[in-house]
């Protein structure tokens, strides 16, 4: 199921915020992400080639459990209108076909004066880490979202 959207704004956030996704990684997700980004490496696709590896099967992508974060950091926390700047990533265990990946994104630091949110990010299957990093990103004030809006607020209030 997608994630309902909300809208947080830069003042609306504040240190220690937290939201978490969870979703069931199908095979045809990774399949999927092959397709539309060109990556077949057969550790993906083929069990045939997987078995040979030390991970024993298929394994998720991961830029595509990597892109969880991006879908809470767009739908969930800020949401709707937040801008990627940077994102790092370790992948520390792999993610297989039928995990249940959790992904909990936390705001670590507030930057007003550029309107940045540095955001704790981390993956897990079981309790485990599979993935965790750092985002940073832009994130609109009320205002710059919808400037009739606010300035309606203003004159009323
Ligand atoms: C290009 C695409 O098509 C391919 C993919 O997308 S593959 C899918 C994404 N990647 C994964 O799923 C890999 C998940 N990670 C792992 O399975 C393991 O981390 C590893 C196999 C990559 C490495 O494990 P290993 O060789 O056993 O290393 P150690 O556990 O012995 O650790 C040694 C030290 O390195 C640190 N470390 C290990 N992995 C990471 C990591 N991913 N990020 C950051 N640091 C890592 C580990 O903490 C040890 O440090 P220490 O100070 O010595 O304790």
């Amino acid at each position: 199921m997608l994630p309902e959207l909300r809208v947080l704004y830069f003042e609306d956030l504040e240190v220690g915020l937290s939201e978490t996704l969870s979703k069931t990684i199908a095979s045809s997700d990774v399949v999927g992400f092959a397709e539309i980004t060109g990556d077949r490496n057969p550790i993906h696709l083929s069990e045939h080639f997987a078995a040979r590896t030390p991970f024993g099967t298929r394994i998720a992508h991961g830029l595509y459990t990597a892109g969880l974060i991006s879908a809470v950091l767009g739908t969930r926390l800020p949401g709707p209108g937040a801008v990627y700047i940077s994102q790092t990533l370790n992948f520390r265990a792999p993610v297989r076909i039928g995990d249940v990946v959790e992904v909990t994104v936390t705001v670590a630091e507030l930057m007003p004066e550029r309107r940045r949110a540095r955001l704790a990010c981390q993956c897990s299957v079981a309790g485990e880490t599979v993935l965790d990093g750092e985002a940073l990103v832009k994130v609109p004030t009320k205002a710059e979202a919808d400037p009739l809006a606010s300035r309606t607020e203003r004159q009323q209030g």
